[in-house]
């Protein structure tokens, strides 16, 4: 694992320049590359360098592949909040991903085991992910996985926990009432089986998750602690999100 220490703003072009080699290499080795994308407020400064790379020719957008990490189940289809609008906005317009070229799991199906299974079908068919984007909950959860989540878990029907109803009502005008109560995500294997994970966080509130999930043991009760066992994980931080680490 390396973990870079670095003010916010250089930070989001360190994790931009692991990105963009992690899907350089796919390209170069299968003529096409999948980004794992994470939706919060942690990757929007990467997801802008990684459109200017675009634009600069760094990297052709019409080769790459988009697997969100989760999905909230409850929202009506195209619901400002829900993660596919959120990738549109916050990913979409600075990386021109075509949108059929964009999945994640279908929280409309009706039958919430089958869509977890059919979105791991799909990750498989795609060949895998080459690079995952990932931020950091505050109780150290990865995509929507929360402590206790087994290390060996897939894509699957998950309830929130009450701190990340908390934490996300900022997005839904502070009104923890309007946040769904469950979501469809990744399992902790599932991210684990990307070949490359980029993982980015900013801001004091990250600082306690981030110790255990780097220093502490490697343990459900911190779910982003598997980072810890991926062989080609990176860690970006700025000094306050690193406050903690010995
Ligand atoms: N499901 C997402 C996670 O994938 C994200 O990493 C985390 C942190 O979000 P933020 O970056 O906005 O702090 O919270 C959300 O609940």
């Amino acid at each position: 694992m390396r973990v870079l220490v670095v003010p916010e703003e250089q930070a989001a072009h360190l994790a931009a320049d692991a990105v963009t080699a992690a899907l350089q290499r796919a390209v170069a080795e299968r003529g096409r590359a999948v980004l794992g994308i994470a939706t919060g407020g942690s990757p929007l400064r990467l997801y802008r360098a990684l459109g200017e790379r675009v634009r600069a020719g760094e990297v052709d957008a019409s080769l790459l592949q988009g697997f969100l990490l989760d999905e909230y189940v409850g929202l009506p289809a195209g619901h400002a909040e829900s993660y596919r609008e959120v990738v549109r906005r916050d990913l979409q317009v600075h990386v021109p991903l075509a949108d059929h070229a964009v999945l994640g799991p279908d929280p409309h199906t009706g039958d919430h085991a089958a869509a977890a299974l059919a979105y791991e079908e799909a990750i498989a068919a795609a060949g895998g992910v080459d690079v995952q984007v990932l931020g950091i909950g505050g109780n150290g959860h990865l995509a929507f996985n929360e402590p206790g989540s087994p290390f060996d878990s897939r894509t699957r029907l998950v309830e929130l926990a009450p701190r990340t109803r908390e934490d996300n009502a900022r997005y839904f005008g502070g009104d923890v009432s309007a946040v769904p109560v469950a979501a469809l995500t990744q399992g902790l294997a599932t991210i684990a089986a990307a070949r490359e994970l980029v993982l980015v966080a900013s801001g004091a509130a990250k600082a306690q998750a981030l110790a255990a999930a780097l220093e502490g043991p490697v343990d459900v009760a911190c779910p982003a602690s598997l980072l810890q066992l991926h062989p080609r994980a990176t860690v970006v931080l700025d000094p306050a999100a690193a406050s903690l680490l010995a």
